[in-house]
């Protein structure tokens, strides 16, 4: 399914979403409106950058004649000079600002604090400490999905300091009338620095060495300023493309459509609107939904709010019979309500089905302000799932001989190591071993843990290149240098093979994401914080789960079916990964088997069995994630429209009429309509995967990775303290996805591939070449030679 065509091809927006660049030359006054053809606008004045719309988002809260400058940007489309940068509250427009704070006192009554306080632990000890049990797919969602375990105290004390914030945010913004507005736009001067609310409010680190050559496991101390030195680091706080729709400006999540009527449970969406329909991409292969989950991990991992004693919070009855009465629910509780007609939640008698909201952390400046969501991984994209977000994380990985990664041998093949946390698979089945590495949700499906696999083996493998080239190098330098060259080359992957197929050449180009072919990138930019934002993490990049197949077909042979394997099967049950030639077939299996088309189809391995385990039902991750998206606070799917300069929906018919009808059947308005649906029904970019919202603000993201990122491999010496050499830097660009399948596969079933890895192999021009093909170089190690 897909909008209507739009017959403007040069325009930024989505088809039928019509906002022609003509039509913004018009309203904003490019220097010579036109005769319909394409318009020179002014260059932006020094030191001011010309972007897409949605990297200036404070441009949809200013009046019109307040909007900055357009200019052009490359592939023909226009930009904003930007002055606002990525802050989406205005500065602008001051005199509203004043006069909507004309009786709001400077500082926080001590009754308000007091009032919270009591209110706060009445919430915290007065609900039923009903846990999750274990075996329950529930368990394994809020263990594996939302905790890392070692820092689990310190986390639960930050959640437990930013929910109180946020609770006597909102009883002073009852009591003193603040307009939401003011809330959402961080509008409200008052600080909790000198009340006992303040002790958790963030100090930046002391960091002894900003010149370090190599990154921080933690992210820290990547940005040179003192007080930005967190910028990015695990535990951090998300970004925001938009203000927040919370009903009260604070966090109560987005309950109603725009008429006042109560908004559709997430539930029913997903069922009336997304099927489970097989649509074969038909130039991508699995390797890119693979890969694309591989590194959503290294990105981005939130965390939920948990009861006192740090078990999981239950908000629906044993069996998810009913909702709790609203005595014993807690307040971190939305579930999802399941209606007594749905095709297969009916059959078990569910009618509820838990979600408990992620927790926050406190404003870094220590302001009143809206609930702050966190990323627990490091933000940046640096390997986290091969190397850990800690110091320590990354210690307990390493073999400390030979700069290796520790690795099961399983009979001459390399695997990751065995965990012994029990909780790692949801399981006390003896023999049932799951593997640890930098990421605690590696388990979670076995095609996940091959690429997990691919990158520890590539990093063991350079470690002892490394050691052949300079035989008397350290542990710690053998280790250091595979780590940065293993994080190049994921970089490199990502921006040169990863992203152009998934947001198209165009948006490549206009966000400034094409590595260069030689010499060093000049991107950074101090002041752009890397910060993953929730749009991002809790709708974009979830178009992914519209790209997983709901089975792998194991191939033998070419053509010949081994196997079919269901994936809920092989969720946390990592088994066959011990069976000699499995690793082998899998790669290949990935790089075969197209992957589904990013639409308004999700398997339902995802929508009804999710983490099923030994259970008759799972979860429904199509209902998680648009119930996450409110928790979150996402703005609908128009308010999107509008960020990136096109129209917004006004009507339903705008849409094919069966997708209309069925919208129009879940969503009173389509002004309503959740950010992760609008953008799932849109029709693909040019040459892309997903559709140009999506593209859009993946492209912002992988931008501000770049910019943000003093690491970041294109960048020398005067930018980045470990800038690779001249020489070093043109090795690394001959990696290709390619050429690290075949250099860490066994060798057993695997000897070709397709030389672009996440081209299905029967897409014109991209048959399979042997793992020997000179079109595939390897890096030359001598450069490392010290
Ligand atoms: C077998 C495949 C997959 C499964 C079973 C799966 C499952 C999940 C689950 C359970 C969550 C947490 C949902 C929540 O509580 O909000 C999640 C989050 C997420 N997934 Fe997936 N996923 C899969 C594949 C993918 C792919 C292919 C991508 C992207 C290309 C992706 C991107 C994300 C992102 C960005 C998040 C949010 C992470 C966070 O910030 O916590 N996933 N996924
Ligand atoms: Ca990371």
């Amino acid at each position: 399914f897909s909008l209507r065509q739009n017959e403007d091809q040069t325009s930024t927006a989505a088809p039928a979403l019509i906002s022609t660049s003509t039509d913004i030359s018009k309203k904003l006054g490019a220097d010579q409106p036109s005769s319909g053809l394409l318009t020179k606008c002014r260059p932006c004045t020094d030191g001011i950058k010309c972007v897409p719309q949605i990297q200036c988002p404070a441009h949809v809260r200013m009046d019109s004649k307040q909007k900055p400058q357009i200019c052009d940007l490359p592939a023909g489309k226009f930009g904003y000079c930007c002055q606002t940068g990525q802050n989406h509250t205005v500065t602008k427009n001051q005199d509203k600002a004043r006069v909507a704070q004309v009786d709001i006192p400077s500082f926080l009554p001590p009754q308000v604090l007091e009032e919270a306080r009591l209110n706060f632990q009445k919430l915290m000890h007065n609900v039923a400490q009903i846990p999750v049990h274990r075996g329950l797919p529930d368990f394994t969602h809020g263990i594996v999905f939302h905790s890392t375990t070692k820092d689990d105290i310190h986390n639960f004390a930050v959640s437990n300091n930013a929910l109180e914030q946020v609770i006597t945010t909102q009883i002073f913004g009852k009591k003193e009338q603040v307009p939401v507005d003011d809330f959402l736009t961080n509008n409200v001067p008052i600080k909790f620095d000198k009340t006992p609310l303040g002790q958790q409010c963030r100090q930046p680190p002391i960091c002894r060495d900003v010149k370090s050559i190599y990154r921080s496991h933690d992210g820290t101390c990547n940005n040179p300023l003192p007080e930005r030195s967190f910028w990015g680091a695990a535990g951090q706080p998300m970004e925001r493309l938009l203000p927040p729709a919370y009903e009260d400006g604070i966090w109560n999540p987005r309950a109603h459509s725009i008429d006042g009527s109560p908004l559709k449970s997430a539930r029913q969406i997903s069922r009336i609107l997304l099927n489970d329909v097989n649509r074969p991409h038909p130039k991508y292969n699995l390797l890119v939904m693979q890969f694309g989950q591989l590194i959503a991990h290294d990105i981005s991992q939130t965390s939920s709010v948990r009861l006192e004693n740090g078990d999981l919070v239950q908000c629906c009855s044993p069996g998810g019979k009913v909702k709790l009465s609203p005595q014993e629910t807690h307040f971190a509780c939305m579930p999802i309500p399941v209606e007594p007609d749905d095709e297969f939640y009916a059959a078990f008698g569910v009618r509820c089905l838990n979600f408990v909201r992620l927790s926050l952390v406190p404003n870094p400046n220590c302001q009143l302000g809206y609930g702050k969501q966190l990323s627990k991984v490091t933000h940046f994209l640096d390997a986290s799932p091969v190397y850990g977000s800690s110091e320590e994380a990354g210690r307990e990985l390493r073999s400390f001989r030979g700069g290796r990664l520790r690795m099961l041998d399983d009979f001459g093949h390399d695997l990751l190591p065995l965990t012994n946390d029990k909780k790692a698979c949801n399981t006390d089945e003896p023999g049932k071993s799951c593997f640890k590495a930098g990421d605690g949700r590696v388990n979670q499906i076995i095609s996940l843990i091959t690429l997990h696999i691919m990158f520890a083996r590539e990093h063991n493998r350079l470690a002892e290149a490394l050691s052949q080239v300079n035989p008397s190098a350290t542990d710690e330098w053998l280790y250091q240098e595979a780590r940065r060259i293993v994080i190049a080359e994921l970089q490199h992957i990502t921006y040169n093979e990863f992203l152009p197929a998934l947001i198209g050449p165009q948006q490549m180009k206009r966000f400034r994401l094409v590595p260069l072919h030689q010499g060093y990138a000049n991107d950074y930019n101090v002041n752009v914080n890397p910060a993953i934002t929730n749009e991002f993490s809790g709708a974009a990049y979830r178009m992914g789960h519209s790209s997983v197949d709901g089975k792998f077909h194991i191939e033998k042979a070419q053509g010949q079916i081994d196997e079919v394997i269901n994936i809920p099967d092989v969720m946390f049950n990592p088994s066959r990964m011990r069976k000699r030639e499995f690793y082998d077939d899998m790669l290949r299996t990935l790089y075969t088997q197209p992957m589904q088309q990013v639409d308004s189809s999700i398997t339902h391995g995802l929508s009804r069995f999710l983490f099923r385990g030994d259970n008759p039902f799972g979860l429904d991750l199509a209902a998680i994630n648009i119930q996450r998206g409110r928790d979150q606070g996402l703005r609908c799917y128009n308010d999107y429209l509008e960020v990136m300069g096109s129209a917004k929906l006004h009507s339903f018919d705008q849409f094919p009429s069966e997708i209309g009808k069925k919208l129009a059947h879940v969503y009173s308005r389509p002004e309503d309509i959740d950010l992760w649906i609008g953008g799932l029904l849109e029709q693909a970019v040019p040459d892309g995967i997903v559709g140009i919202t999506f593209a859009e603000i993946i492209a912002d993201q992988f931008a501000r990775f770049k910019q943000g990122d003093r690491y970041f491999y294109e960048y020398d010496g005067k930018t980045n303290p470990g800038a690779f050499s001249s020489a070093q830097l043109q090795e690394i660009r001959k990696t290709t996805l390619a050429r690290l399948i075949c250099d860490n596969a066994d060798g057993l079933t695997l000897r070709t591939v397709p030389i672009a890895a996440f081209v299905r192999p029967d897409f014109g021009g991209n048959q399979l070449i042997g793992c020997d093909n000179p079109s595939l170089p390897a890096i030359n190690l001598n450069a490392w030679r010290i």
